[in-house]
C-alpha cells in the first residue's frame, strides 16, 4: 500500500490534487467534500491505518527544544517520533531526486515544497505499528499545513508550541554543535523571519481551533517537560476512559 500511496502522489500532489481515483487505491473510506483555502474541491479521506492513530504536530522556532522535549515524550509516553528536518536531511545524503534542492533549501533557511515533506511524513506514518506520532518541525506553513491534511483527510488531535525568545533561540542554535549547514548566524537570521512569517500563522490557526498548548520554553529541560507531561497524562486518560 505504501508503494502505492507515494506512486499516487508522486503523480498527484502539486497542491492540485486532481486524480481521485489513485489516492482513492490507497485511502478509502469517510468522504466528503470540502472547500479549502486553496479553492481546491477535494474529497477528504482518512487512511484507514490513521483513524485510530493520535497525531501531534510539534511547533516552535528554531532552537526552542523541540528536539529534545520529543526524546522526552518518546521515553515517558512511547509515541514515535518523526522530525521533518531530519527526514529532509536524510533524504539529501540518501542520493534521493530531490536532494540537491533540499540542500539548497535548507541552506538558505526556506521551506522545503510540502509535497516532498508529506511524502516523506507518510512514509512514516505508514511503517511499523506505532499509533501514536510526533511530527516536529511540520507544519511550518500554512501550504504544508493543508497538503498534510489534504492527503491524509487527518487533523492532529492538539498541537505543542514551544514559545520560546528569539535572543533564547540563537543562543541554543549557535551552540547546539551538530555541524548543521543551516546553524549559522546568518541562516538563524532567515529561519528566524520565516518562522514569524510562515509558522506563526499555523500557530494561529490552531489556537483559533482550541488544539494548541503552549509550552513556555524558558528553563531547565526538565521543567519544561513538567508542563508537556499533563497534556499527554489527559490524552492517555481519555484512551483510556473511551
Ligand atoms: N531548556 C533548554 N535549555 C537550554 N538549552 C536547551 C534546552 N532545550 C534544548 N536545549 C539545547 O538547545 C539546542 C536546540 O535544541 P533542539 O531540541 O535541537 O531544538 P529544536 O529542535 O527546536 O531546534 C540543543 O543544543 C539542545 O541541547
Ligand atoms: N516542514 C519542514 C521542516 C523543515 N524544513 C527545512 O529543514 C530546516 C531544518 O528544520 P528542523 O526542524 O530540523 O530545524 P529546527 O527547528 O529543529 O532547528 C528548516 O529550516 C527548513 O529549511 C522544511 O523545509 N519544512
Ligand atoms: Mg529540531
Amino acid at each position: 500500500m505504501l508503494r502505492r500511496t507515494i506512486a499516487s502522489l508522486k503523480s498527484s500532489i502539486s497542491l492540485h490534487i486532481t486524480e481521485e481515483a489513485s489516492i482513492h487505491n490507497a485511502y478509502h473510506c469517510r468522504t466528503f467534500t470540502t472547500q479549502s483555502p486553496l479553492h481546491l474541491r477535494e474529497k477528504d479521506r482518512i487512511c484507514p491505518k490513521h483513524i485510530d492513530s493520535v497525531i501531534t504536530f510539534v511547533l516552535g522556532g528554531p532552537g526552542s527544544g523541540k528536539g529534545t522535549q520529543c526524546a522526552k515524550i518518546v521515553e515517558t509516553f512511547g509515541f514515535k517520533h518523526l522530525s521533518a528536518g531530519d527526514l529532509l536531511r536524510k533524504e539529501i545524503v540518501s542520493d534521493s531526486e530531490y536532494g540537491s534542492m533540499i540542500l539548497d533549501t535548507i541552506r538558505e533557511g526556506k521551506i522545503v515544497p510540502s509535497e516532498v515533506t508529506v511524502k516523506l511524513i507518510l512514509r512514516e506514518l505508514e511503517s511499523g505499528d506505532n499509533h501514536k506520532f510526533l511530527i516536529d518541525g511540520f507544519p511550518r506553513s500554512e501550504e504544508n499545513r493543508i497538503a498534510f491534511e489534504h492527503i491524509t483527510g487527518s487533523e492532529p488531535n492538539f498541537v505543542l508550541f514551544f514559545d520560546c525568545p528569539e535572543e533564547e533561540m540563537v543562543k541554543r542554535v549557535l551552540s547546539r554543535n551538530q555541524g548543521r549547514i543551516d546553524d549559522n548566524i546568518d541562516t538563524i537570521k532567515k529561519r528566524l523571519k520565516v518562522f514569524e512569517s510562515l509558522n506563526l500563522p499555523v500557530i494561529d490557526y490552531y489556537a483559533k481551533k482550541g488544539k494548541l498548548h503552549r509550552i513556555n520554553a524558558v528553563g531547565t529541560e526538565d521543567e519544561i517537560f513538567e508542563q508537556v507531561r499533563p497534556v499527554f497524562a489527559a490524552c492517555e486518560k481519555k484512551a483510556t476512559i473511551t
